[in-house]
């Protein structure tokens, strides 16, 4: 480590969508959704009708679905573990530095402003913005990292952004890791299909330019690679798309259609979260409860489910290696493995 650098005041900052911390804020928490422009790309006279419209409407299923786990989300303690946890790895990787990870949701609490005003008053030298979403989406990262550049807009420290790293080394292993012991763990099945499943998006977010679903497809790539001890003879990969909101048409293969077809197909299925690194509704719900009653209904007999990374090991200590990446940067934005990232070196210093 360069002395020079001993003795700094880092700010790390995870940034998540955030989610409901009880049931009566399910239908406040969609109405902040559905009005960021990132996610209904219309003018705002529009997006606050239509955002109350289907924040009202969709309440109710969302609520039942909240209630299955305990009434809220889970998402806030899941990403404050994951932020002591890189503390800890930070604290050991830089000895002579102060580093604290703060936690800023997009949609819930604690709300991009409120974290950005507990940065302000904790005066870093140095800031590192690190969104909990590896693949890049305007829809995600994009909207977080402007909801925090207009919340920070003067605040102290050299601000330094961590676009994505789909492909980053600990990142991949810790999902090949957790694959093969979920694999392991049900027995070895043959004949068997492994399903990463990603959040899906309306296509016309990816048409626009959004790098998201080739970012989904690099790191499966690369998962796959680590995975040759259980690929090939009988076990086969596949990428499907989950959570499907509205009427536009989305990216496909749904993960729906998907796991019909396996079961009908009489493989065994191991389901991974390629695109979340907690668990959430869309883990603990919909993959867990609604995918695995329809492989079940459909012939089904097993379904296994990976893991999201939450503090994995080699996961965290990626991401203190990108934090460290980071800090030793001379540009504004790094992108952790991706150097075709439309975003790489983009932007300026905050
Ligand atoms: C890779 C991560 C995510 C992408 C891309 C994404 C896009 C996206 N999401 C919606 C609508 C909803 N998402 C909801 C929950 C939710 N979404 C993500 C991540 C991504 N979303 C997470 C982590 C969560 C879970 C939060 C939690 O409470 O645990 C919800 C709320 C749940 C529900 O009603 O189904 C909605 C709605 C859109 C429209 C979109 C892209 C345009
Ligand atoms: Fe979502
Ligand atoms: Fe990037």
């Amino acid at each position: 480590m360069n002395q020079a650098n001993s003795g700094r005041k880092i700010a790390v900052v995870l940034f998540n969508l955030g989610g409901p911390d009880g049931q009566a804020a399910v239908r406040p928490f969609l109405f902040n959704l559905f009005r960021d422009p990132a996610i209904i790309q219309a003018p705002f006279f529009v997006r606050y009708p239509v955002a109350a419209l289907i924040s009202t409407t969709r309440a109710k299923s969302a609520r039942a679905n909240y209630a299955l786990m305990g009434g809220g989300s889970p998402l806030l303690p899941e990403t404050d573990r994951q932020a002591r946890a890189l503390e800890a790895v930070l604290a050991q990787r830089l000895p002579g530095d102060t580093v604290k990870a703060f936690v800023a949701m997009r949609y819930w609490d604690p709300l991009t402003g409120e974290t950005a005003r507990a940065v302000k008053a904790w005066k870093p030298d140095e800031v590192v913005l690190l969104p909990l979403y590896p693949q890049y989406s305007t829809t995600t990262t994009a909207s977080s990292l402007k909801a925090w550049r207009r919340a920070y807009r003067k605040g102290p420290g050299r601000t330094t952004t961590l676009c994505c790293y789909p492909t980053a080394d600990g990142f991949v292993q810790a999902h090949a890791d957790l694959i093969r012991a979920e694999y392991v763990k049900a027995g070895s099945p043959r004949p068997a299909r492994i399903l990463f499943s990603a959040h899906g998006l309306p296509e016309k977010v990816i048409t626009a330019g959004d790098p998201y679903q080739r970012q989904v497809e690099a790191t499966a790539a690369a998962v796959v690679e680590r995975l040759g001890d259980i690929l090939g003879e009988g076990v086969d990969w596949k990428i499907s798309y989950q959570s499907r909101v509205g009427p536009l048409k989305w990216i496909g293969p749904s993960t729906d259609d998907e796991v019909k077809a396996a079961a009908q197909a009489g493989l065994a299925l191991v389901v991974t979260p390629i695109a979340f690194v907690s668990e959430h509704i869309e883990t603990l719900v919909e993959l867990d409860v609604e995918y695995r009653e329809l492989a079940y209904e459909h012939g089904g007999s097993i379904y296994a489910r990976v893991p999201a990374l939450g503090v994995a090991p080699a996961f965290i200590d990626c991401l203190g290696t990108l934090v460290t990446e980071a800090l030793s940067s001379e540009a504004p934005q790094v992108c952790g493995s991706d150097r075709s990232c439309p975003k790489t070196a983009s932007g300026a210093r905050a």
